[in-house]
């Protein structure tokens, strides 16, 4: 790996506008892949980290801009390749199978698509099908970018993953999850065919048009090389503004950025690097994507430099990113799917959703959401007036709480019956399990069914004290 990060410096060192701090390098992080760490001196507090000029950065308009490389019928001011003012022919080979690839896209097509899916057709020709179509004679522009990704041995953590992998590995994995991680999953999974349906059937009518005599890979290893370019794009991506395309889905205004995208996540927020704003918004133009250091101040040779990705709990970094953290406050128990059969059977539904309380019932290890308090307080009492001065503000949570505290403490205590007898069959699972990779993740659906497990076992520590006081 040194020497893929080496390459992939010397390639961004051919770039306008590329900085890397010198007291900065990439190292191997326990449980983590790579990381930055720092290697000498110290970082001062808001101090360049590192800045990706655009040119390096693949996103909606470079790959539109590479693409028109080929394609001089494509125009997008600004965007695609200037073969009118070029001085020197077209630098390309001649012979480069990508003049018939994107030769035939149209610019309707490559704007009808996403970002996801225009980076996930992009990435699979020019990462998988090009060494295959020119018999290894062409590089692509990004090659160096690509080598330092996660291979598909590495990349093997994300529950759709598991599902979606066609040898069938993972099944009881995925079996084992809680059912709250299982929404998660099955949403990604929704977007991931939604966003790669149409790939394979673009990638073989181009093969049957033009490369029917090349190679190809079957359809096993087709699979696991888009599964690895999909949650590469979708683990490595970072939020930028995308102003050629009004997408329907925020979450396709993103760049990937190399070396920024070796920076690990920590839960803490508004400590650690941050992205800096960009200065230079122009028309159609993308600017640096440059990192700072913030408030944190780096002194520890080896310690690693860390990104916030977002307040995210561990269910959802397991599903987007594929790990866990074993402290994360940014936990919480989704009591939904429990609660609404006993608001249901108890008549107790018209009421809440009338006040807009119907649903979303969460439970973190600070504090049990208010509506998760609304919900049960009705259910317990059915009293409507004080139920909505309560909603309204006029009556404390603290009125409410030792009227509810013995239901609610029951209900606690069932959850948490639930949750030992789920997590001791998966730890029975791990016990069997030979695989390395199938241990490791079921190690991460243990772990949710411990925070699970944490937040719910200290509520009920705190509504014991309420039931213990309210008898004194
Ligand atoms: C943007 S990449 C960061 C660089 C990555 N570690 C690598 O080797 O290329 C995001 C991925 O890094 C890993 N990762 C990030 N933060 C982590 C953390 N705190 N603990 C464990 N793995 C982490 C996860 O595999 C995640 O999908």
């Amino acid at each position: 790996m040194d020497r893929k990060v080496d390459a992939l410096i010397s390639w961004l060192k051919e770039s306008d506008g590329f900085y890397l701090n010198e007291k900065i390098n990439v190292s191997e992080i326990e449980n983590a892949g790579r990381g930055v760490v720092l290697v000498k001196d110290q970082l001062s507090k808001n101090e360049r980290v590192v800045s990706i000029p655009p040119s390096h950065q693949l996103n909606f308009h470079t790959v539109i801009y590479h693409i028109s490389k080929f394609n001089p019928s494509l125009d997008i001011p600004g965007v695609t390749y200037p073969h009118d003012e070029a001085v020197e022919i077209n630098p390309e080979n001649e012979d480069d199978p990508r003049y018939k690839i994107y030769g035939d896209f149209s610019k309707y097509y490559l704007l009808s698509l996403n970002s996801f899916q225009l980076l996930s057709l992009y990435v699979l020709i020019e990462k998988v099908l090009l060494p295959l179509w020119s018999d290894n004679q062409v590089e692509s522009f990004w090659k160096p970018f690509f080598d330092v990704w996660p291979t598909k041995d590495e990349l093997f953590t994300m529950p759709c993953i598991w599902v979606e992998d066609k040898s069938g590995q993972y099944k009881n994995t995925m079996i084992a999850h809680p059912p709250h991680s299982l929404k998660l999953m099955e949403k990604r999974r929704k977007v991931y065919h939604k966003d790669t349906v149409n790939l394979v059937p673009k990638i073989m009518e181009i093969k049957d048009k033009y490369f029917n005599d090349k190679p190809f890979p079957d359809s096993v290893l087709l699979n696991e090389e888009i599964l690895n370019i999909y949650f590469n794009i979708n683990s490595r991506c970072l939020y930028v503004n995308i102003p050629l395309k009004k997408f329907q889905n925020n979450d396709d205004h993103f760049t990937l950025a190399p070396f920024v995208d070796f920076l690990n996540h920590t839960p803490e927020t508004d400590l650690h690097c941050y992205p800096a704003r960009p200065k230079d918004l122009l028309g159609n133009k993308i600017s640096n994507f440059t990192i700072m250091s913030g408030e944190y101040q780096y002194k520890k040779i080896n310690e690693e430099l860390f990104l916030n990705y977002g307040p995210h709990s561990n269910e959802f970094l397991l599903n987007e990113y594929g790990f866990v953290l074993p402290e994360n406050k940014w936990n919480s128990v989704d009591l939904t799917a429990e609660l609404e059969e006993q608001l249901i059977s108890s008549g107790c539904k018209p009421f809440l959703r009338k006040h807009g309380y119907w649903g979303n019932y969460i439970m973190s290890l600070e504090t049990i959401g208010f509506t998760t308090l609304v919900a049960f307080s009705f259910l317990v009492t059915k009293d409507v007036r004080r139920v909505e001065r309560l909603i309204e503000g006029h009556i404390s949570e603290d009125y409410f709480k030792p009227i509810i505290a013995r239901k609610f403490k029951d209900f606690l205590s069932y959850l948490l019956q639930k949750n030992l007898k789920n997590s001791e069959k998966i730890k029975q699972q791990r016990e069997r399990v030979t695989s390395e990779k199938e241990k490791i993740c079921l190690d991460n659906v243990i772990q949710l069914y411990l925070d699970e497990y944490k937040i719910v076992s200290s509520h009920l520590e705190d509504f014991k004290r309420i039931i213990d006081e309210d008898d004194i």
